[in-house]
């Protein structure tokens, strides 16, 4: 259930309280709440198998302390440098090379992806941490270099770009300061294009394009302060509001601690029975259940820009986070443009190509440029 390499992101629903592998969704639940039996799925809702459902019972009945490991044993996975999440099979060469062979890098695979673009419109999609800055232990330092500035302001030169990031816009923009980009901040629940004037320093007005989940915001707000106050006592623990979500990180929480951690969201989240939790790298996200993630909101940037029925573009997305996959999948179901893997280690993912980190991130995207600034203008 909680393998790094064979499973896809799991979902914590906080109305039903269940592990959800996104893997194996087959029946639907009845939604609890309103006491429904229908089988119609209503927006934003999740399906589990019968056979998942049974064996999470215990969660939705208050949980056991195996079900409680489940979490802190999901939580270990979210990292794949936690060395008890590694398969010992995989650590094998082999393996990992199987794997790249699969993924290969794109920086040696380039001038294969320029083919591949067969001259279409090249879009660029980038996640933020973890792609365009390392991780670090504080979120709030996790600053993205001047040179990778530079790229990108580059980049958005020779072609439309957008952000895609779990962060609220306006703490994305006091890191990477460039207003000729598009933002899908929030899990992609609040998008705005690129402003018509320009300031390295303060964020000028841009135009809002989409805000699907307006209504929640009194509620993440709420959540947000009844998180920060339940999980006070949990030394290293680090609550943030991203306006139409929320983060809980436990990167620098000691792992003894985590089954309190998890206890501590649980019982805020039990009270919130219309926002579902997902898993990033060390983080919780704290999300409305609606139909609504980055991939939908890479498909209505696309449609914004005119792409929306066409077939003469080619959209490229890099990211290193299981809310990514959501992404690479669209990608991979339009059937047009890839996604690249930001990640070191072998990950189950819809990608099809990889990078290491965000160094050679900032290569792919130099290369792009020096490509597209060598081309005849049209
Ligand atoms: O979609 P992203 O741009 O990748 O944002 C996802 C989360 O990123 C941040 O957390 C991650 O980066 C931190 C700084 O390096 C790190 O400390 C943390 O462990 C990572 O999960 C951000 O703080 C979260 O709120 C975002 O959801």
């Amino acid at each position: 259930m909680v393998s790094f390499f064979v499973e896809k992101p799991q979902t914590m629903s906080a109305s039903q309280n269940v592990f959800v592998s996104e893997t194996t969704m087959s029946s639907i639940i009845p939604n609890n709440n309103n006491n429904s039996s229908s089988q119609k799925l209503p927006p934003g809702l999740i399906s589990i198998s019968k056979k998942n459902l049974l064996k999470n019972i215990d969660i939705i009945n208050g949980g056991s302390g195996q079900r409680i490991n489940a979490w802190v044993d999901s939580m270990r996975a979210s990292s794949p440098t936690h060395l008890k999440s590694l398969p010992s099979s995989i650590s094998s060469q082999h393996q990992l090379n199987s794997w790249i062979m699969q993924h290969p890098s794109a920086l040696e695979m380039f001038d294969r992806i320029i083919e591949a673009s067969g001259g279409k419109q090249i879009v660029m999609f980038l996640d933020y941490d973890g792609t365009l800055s390392p991780i670090v232990d504080d979120p709030d330092k996790a600053f993205m270099s001047s040179k990778m500035r530079r790229t990108v302001k580059k980049l958005a030169k020779c072609f439309p770009t957008a952000i895609v990031t779990g962060r609220c816009i306006d703490k994305l923009y006091n890191f990477v300061k460039l207003a000729e980009l598009y933002y899908a901040g929030s899990h992609g629940m609040d998008i705005i294009g690129p402003a018509k004037g320009f300031s390295r320093h303060k964020r000028v007005k841009q135009s809002l394009l989409y805000q699907p989940a307006n209504d929640y915001l009194p509620m993440i707000d709420e959540v947000h302060k009844q998180l920060l106050e339940k999980t006070k006592s949990t030394p290293g623990v680090k609550v943030e509001n991203h306006k139409f979500c929320a983060s809980v990180h436990f990167r620098c929480v000691d792992e003894k601690k985590w089954s309190e951690l998890v206890l501590q969201v649980r019982s805020v989240l039990k009270k919130f029975p219309t926002l579902k939790l997902t898993q990033g790298r060390k983080v919780f996200e704290i999300r409305p259940m609606i139909e609504w993630d980055k991939g939908k909101a890479l498909e209505f940037l696309l449609e914004s820009l005119g792409f929306g029925n066409s077939n003469n573009v080619f959209p490229v997305y890099i990211g290193d986070d299981r809310t990514d996959e959501d992404a690479f999948k669209m990608l991979r179901g339009r059937g047009e443009g890839f996604g690249i893997l930001v990640s070191k280690f072998p990950k189950d993912t819809d990608a099809s190509y990889s990078l290491q980190d965000p160094s050679e991130v900032m290569d792919f995207l130099r290369r792009l440029v020096e490509w597209k600034q060598m081309q005849p203008r049209m």
